[in-house]
């Protein structure tokens, strides 16, 4: 009987280990490797050998793999080196190297360890903590968006992200955010998306843009030659879905489940995330703007006026005020309800916007009174001729509710600094102004 010897039964105990063990030439191509491949990356070692390890890892891997194998070649032994690869079936796996340099048979011997799971478990704590980092942080929701941003690329493949939210009111979806990793927008195409999107949110689960329910969408979403995948996850709080998050991979991107159920765990710190930071923009918005008129308010305006004195100042030229109060308000309320008075508000509000530059503010303070703010006038004339075009723009009816409804305005025009160094004292002047003009004039009945 011929007894083995340690050296004999090495080649079956290498097959046996659970780490994959390379030996790879000066060139960087393999020229040996274990059974385990077949496990960890999904090729069997015949396909693997002669080829270069190098092709294996992910681009965005290689510069700084490169960097190690240099340092091995060196002669420094390393351990813990980490890098991915992309597998047979196109997922990504994490590894963990111990390597050194055989300097006898010029060949590096590296033993890599399957570090995937630690690596998810890790990312997903790390973004948890990120998002609700960001999440407190964040000074307004497109910031917030590009940091979640950051973050999710991070854990999966991220050619481009977009973020489709809901409409509190008019539960209407569209796109919050999109971006793709250059800063380009937009990344997908919207109607599509927007269809996709829905399907996210009415189904309540992750999907993936080649999922048989997609295909019945649209014949060529995404899932055509030259685009990546799709993987869109709803964006759910404890409350409702509030919209849907969507990562577009590069061509040949796979995704797999567990990028899935990763992106699905995120997705609930996002959701938490924009809901805290809509509330916070509907209230700083709510704080500055009219809610009836979307009109900057009283306090706004107060900001601006502040603002436009001290520019005269520096530039030592003129400004006006307009105060407008519409005529006989009352009796629209009074003779066909709130409702019609309110649409009648708004109409006003829009046709004093278009009597103005873009730079000019025009404000509801309060009721039927509205302020207009034109900066860098030059003459008392020039504000006339604003006051007497709004006239006009109120002299044509309103069509409200298929009621034509006439009515009038009263105008009180201030100059800075001319009738006024303070702010209080310029609006005082304005609002007698407005006053005078209303008892002067004849009261048209609406
Ligand atoms: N529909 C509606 N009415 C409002 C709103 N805010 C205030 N009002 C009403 O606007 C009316 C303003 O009345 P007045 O200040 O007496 O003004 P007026 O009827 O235009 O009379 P003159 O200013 O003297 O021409 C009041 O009836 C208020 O209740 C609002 O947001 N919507």
């Amino acid at each position: 009987m011929v007894t083995k010897t340690r050296e004999d039964c090495l080649p079956e105990f290498v097959d046996l280990l659970l780490d994959t063990v390379f030996l790879v030439d000066a060139r960087g191509r393999i020229v040996y490797v274990n059974a385990a491949c077949e496990r960890m990356f999904g090729y069997t070692p015949e396909e693997l050998m002669g080829q270069s390890l190098l092709d294996f890892v992910v681009p965005e891997d290689r510069a700084r793999t490169l960097e190690e194998a240099k340092q091995v070649i060196a002669g420094h032994s390393r351990i813990g080196f980490e890098n991915r690869y992309i597998r047979k079936d196109g997922r990504r796996v994490h590894i963990m190297w111990s390597a050194r340099w055989s300097e006898k048979d010029q060949l590096r011997i590296g033993v890599a360890r399957d570090v995937t799971e630690q690596k998810h478990a890790e990312a997903m704590q790390l973004a948890t903590y990120a998002i609700s980092e960001a999440a407190h942080n964040a000074t307004d929701l497109d910031v917030l968006l590009r940091e979640v941003h950051r973050i999710i690329a991070t854990l999966v493949p991220v050619a481009g992200l977009a973020i489709a939210t809901c409409d509190r009111r008019t539960k209407q979806l569209s796109f919050s955010y999109q971006m793709d990793r250059h800063g380009n927008s937009p990344v997908l195409h919207e109607p599509i998306a927007c269809q996709f999107c829905a399907q996210v949110i009415c189904n309540a689960r992750p999907m993936l843009s080649h999922d048989a329910a997609l295909a019945a969408l649209s014949g060529n979403v995404a899932s055509g030659d030259d685009s990546g995948p799709w993987l869109a996850v709803p964006l759910i709080t404890q409350q409702e879905t509030i919209g849907a998050l969507v990562v577009k991979g590069d061509p040949g991107t796979h995704y797999s489940d567990k990028d899935k159920e990763l992106l699905h765990f995120v997705s609930g710190q996002v959701a938490i995330a924009i809901d805290r930071a809509q509330l916070k923009t509907e209230l700083l918005r709510a704080a500055r703007y009219d809610e009836l008129t979307g009109l900057p308010n009283r306090r706004l305006f107060q900001d601006r006026i502040r603002s436009a004195v001290a520019r005269c100042v520096r530039k030592q030229s003129l400004m006006a005020v307009l105060y407008i109060d519409i005529d006989d308000f009352k009796q629209v309320n009074d003779s066909f309800g709130h409702a019609t008075g309110d649409l009648l508000l708004r109409e006003v509000a829009r046709r004093l916007q278009l009597c103005v530059r873009e730079a000019d503010t025009v404000a509801r303070l309060a009721g039927d009174e509205f302020v207009v703010l034109l900066e860098d006038v030059q003459t008392l004339e020039d504000a006339r001729a604003v006051a007497d075009k709004i006239r006009g723009a109120m002299s044509h009816p309103i069509d409200v509710d298929s009621r034509m409804l006439r009515t009038l305005a009263s105008i009180g025009i201030a100059l800075y600094p001319e009738h006024g160094q303070g702010i209080e004292q310029l609006l005082q002047h304005a609002d007698e102004a407005m006053y005078a003009d209303k008892r002067n004039k004849a009261r048209v009945p609406t």
